[in-house]
């Protein structure tokens, strides 16, 4: 999709409260960690691609957009300027759209730094800032959806049964949850039910899709790019020392390292092409307040733009499989769904190529009618057993579960 829009790009300094509060309750934009990151509000553009070509589409009409701006930018920190919130479908044929949305307005947030930053649309005035919103409690119970326990166990078990023949070494197989929000309900109450819970998971809303990633697929600035692979999977002890155990344990379990190692060296392979000087450091036992993954960071000079970064990335072996094109196929005949845009890449980019994309896992996709569908799914391999990828459907489940279920715990129940 072509546009010719000019846009007025306008930063400065600010003071920010909470960001997620100054979203909007409808159609929340946020990518946010730790207190640090952008918020969203309004639309002043958007662009809408799909299909195999989704993201190169989406580089070139952001491409044109960017050269027809004029930014003014007093703070040049990383999200100043002109950005664009995205999130991009899961498979090549999902029926879901993939976006670029620029907002209005947005509020920005890193270290030091706060800003906002106006954005008007050919001859239109610089929009006002208005003030922040309080966040209503809005509860939602989310029951199975089309793949029900049962119906995972037995996919699971048919995955490994082909995995043991030869088929593929690894798929990732997802499950669904569904519900309904209200008509017009606040969407942040979810968002700040996540941010509460998993504040150093990054919190993420574009366009419905909604959630708190821990895996940052890639981030990208003046020519760097971080990327962090998890895959391997434990739950948290009951006690300190329980708890220390299940971490010792994962690093050193077959399975799980072997899990870990498919993703790590699949990513490697995909940033090689548009990169140099690839470091890693890992894999290690991340912690979460659900449960434990082994992690994998890789840095890197990036030869390219953060939508090149995501092109090469996209679709990782942590929530594909390997290899890439079998994990696939089989993935989509045993599941039998559209994941749509769950284990796609969600976040922002800016002007310079520079950005930060997570894989959008640990929520759901709100649609205009208010049906909630949430997915999590699990890395099978050889060795694996249905009723334990079950159960870790389930802890993955829980951030999304519980942010809809009881939204405003008054601190952060764990951790
Ligand atoms: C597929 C998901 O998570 C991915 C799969 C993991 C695993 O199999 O151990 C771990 C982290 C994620 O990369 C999900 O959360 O839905």
């Amino acid at each position: 999709m072509r546009t010719q829009r000019r846009l007025r790009v306008v930063t400065t300094r600010a003071a920010h409260g909470r960001l997620i509060a100054h979203s909007d309750a409808g159609a929340p934009l946020a990518f946010v960690r730790s207190g640090d990151g952008l918020v969203g509000v309004g639309e002043a553009v958007r662009i809408t691609v799909s299909g195999a070509t989704r993201l190169a589409d989406a580089a070139a009409a952001w491409d044109e957009l960017v050269a027809a701006a004029d930014v003014t930018d007093e703070v040049d920190a990383h999200g100043s300027g002109l950005v664009a919130f995205g999130t991009f479908a899961f498979a090549d044929d999902s029926a879901a759209s993939s976006v670029l949305i620029v907002p209005r307005i947005v509020h920005g947030r890193r270290g030091d730094d706060a800003w906002t930053t106006r954005i008007a649309v050919d001859d239109e005035p610089l929009p006002e800032v208005l003030p922040q919103r309080a966040i209503d409690d809005v509860r939602v119970t989310l029951s199975p959806g089309a793949i029900g326990p049962e119906r995972y166990l037995a996919i699971v078990a048919e995955a490994v049964a082909g995995i043991r023949a030869g088929e593929l070494e690894k798929v990732v197989l997802a499950r669904d949850l569904v519900g309904t929000l209200p008509a017009g309900a606040d969407q942040r109450s979810a968002l700040l039910g996540l941010r509460r819970r998993y504040p150093d998971a990054i919190t993420y809303a574009v366009d419905g899709l909604l959630g708190a990633s821990p895996e940052m697929l890639v981030a990208a600035r003046d020519g760097r790019c971080f990327t962090r692979v998890l895959a391997g999977t434990a739950a948290r002890g009951a006690t300190p020392e329980l708890d220390g155990e299940a971490a010792e344990a994962l690093a050193v379990h077959p399975k799980d390292v072997g899990e870990h190692r498919l993703a790590a060296e699949s990513a490697l392979e995909s940033l090689r092409p548009i990169s140099h000087d690839l470091a890693t450091s890992g894999p290690y036992p991340l912690r979460l307040p659900n449960l434990w993954h082994l992690a994998t960071d890789i840095t890197g000079t990036l030869d390219g733009t953060v939508l090149d970064a995501l092109a090469a990335l996209h679709p990782t072996a942590a929530v594909a499989g390997t290899p890439r094109a079998t994990a696939l196929e089989r993935l989509a005949a045993l599941e039998g769904i559209d994941r749509g845009r769950y284990a796609g890449p969600v976040g922002w980019l800016d002007a310079d190529g520079g950005g930060e994309w997570a894989i959008a896992l640990r929520g759901a996709q709100v649609a205009a009618d208010g049906s909630i569908r949430a997915f999590a799914g699990a890395g099978i391999v050889a060795e694996s057993v249905p009723e334990d990828e079950l159960a870790e459907t389930a802890i993955k489940l829980r951030p999304i579960v519980d942010a809809f279920g009881d939204p405003l715990p008054p601190r952060p129940v764990l951790e």
